[in-house]
């Protein structure tokens, strides 16, 4: 039996259990788009593939790296915060090997301005901090910092730790040929910048944040790396996505964390 067919056979469990319980939302997670079921109910579709078929569909471009369980948890914090549905309430959700049912709750470190960020580029980035977690470099722990847009501003604000090695390569976050490039140089202190575009202009950059005019709080354990990513999120309209040495991945806007996850634990 095809992987499809396992897909179309438990989508159709998805929508039996979804009608049976009167569930207010269902949510599917990384099945293709060719498996679009017909109903009334709001349905959110997890994944890279977005199609718009229908008014009752919404997209949530999230890495599926995040695992099932996270993304159903943060499909729930998503469509509460978007009114979709109201904590207490059931959903179903079904991804390509499991159909389950869930109560909306806000379960996840995760704050209402996160959904708004989530694009293209901040979801290739947000996957490859991911795997820097689960993979380290050489068999180490590495940790480090992606700062994503308002490129200029964030220069202003930074200087070369060691020569920038992707200064005239045209190396792009979108390119999965040229991931691995930009993981070897994880290992280097400092900042990766990435525009708009998805374009990795700088690795190796150091943050020059004075603490004394930016004022911002991250919570107690946490060093220089994640007050730096902090200070350039608010200092500037970038959005910062940091992978602590002990795996944990933050994302930064406004000089506060808006979302926490350790792919390590699941
Ligand atoms: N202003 C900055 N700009 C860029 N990188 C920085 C800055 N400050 C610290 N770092 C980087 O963070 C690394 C770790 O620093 P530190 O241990 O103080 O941070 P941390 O927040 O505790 O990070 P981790 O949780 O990964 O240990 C430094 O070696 C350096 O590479």
């Amino acid at each position: 039996m095809k992987e499809g067919e396992h897909a179309r056979i438990l989508l159709k469990k998805a929508i039996e259990i979804t009608n049976a319980l009167d569930a207010k939302a269902l949510v599917i997670i990384g099945i293709p788009s060719q498996y679009r079921p017909k109903m009334k109910i709001p349905i959110l579709i997890i994944g890279k593939e977005s199609d718009k078929e229908a008014s009752n569909f919404q997209h949530l471009p999230l890495p599926l790296s995040l695992g099932s369980k996270n993304l159903v948890n943060l499909a729930s914090s998503f469509m509460i915060a978007n009114g979709i549905i109201q904590e207490g309430e059931l959903f179903v959700y079904v991804t390509p090997s499991t159909v389950g049912i869930q109560k909306a709750e806000k379960t996840v470190e995760v704050r209402d301005e996160f959904f708004s960020q989530i694009e293209h580029i901040f979801q290739e980035v947000l996957e490859l901090a991911i795997e820097l977690s689960l993979e380290g470099r050489e068999g180490k722990p590495v940790g480090t910092i992606f700062v994503i847009g308002d490129t200029r501003n964030v220069i202003r604000h930074s200087h070369q730790m060691v020569p920038n090695p992707f200064k005239g390569y045209k190396i792009n976050i979108l390119d999965r040929n040229t991931r691995e490039i930009i993981k070897e140089f994880a290992f280097l202190d400092g900042a990766f910048i990435i525009n708009k575009s998805g374009r990795v202009l700088c690795a190796g950059r150091y943050l020059d944040i004075d603490f004394k005019k930016i004022n911002v709080h991250v919570p107690s354990g946490l060093g220089g790396r994640h007050l730096a990513a902090a200070g350039i999120s608010k200092l500037t309209k970038a959005i910062v996505i940091t992978v602590s040495e002990s795996g944990i991945v933050r994302v930064f806007k406004n000089g506060k964390i808006i979302f926490e996850y350790n792919p390590r634990l699941h």
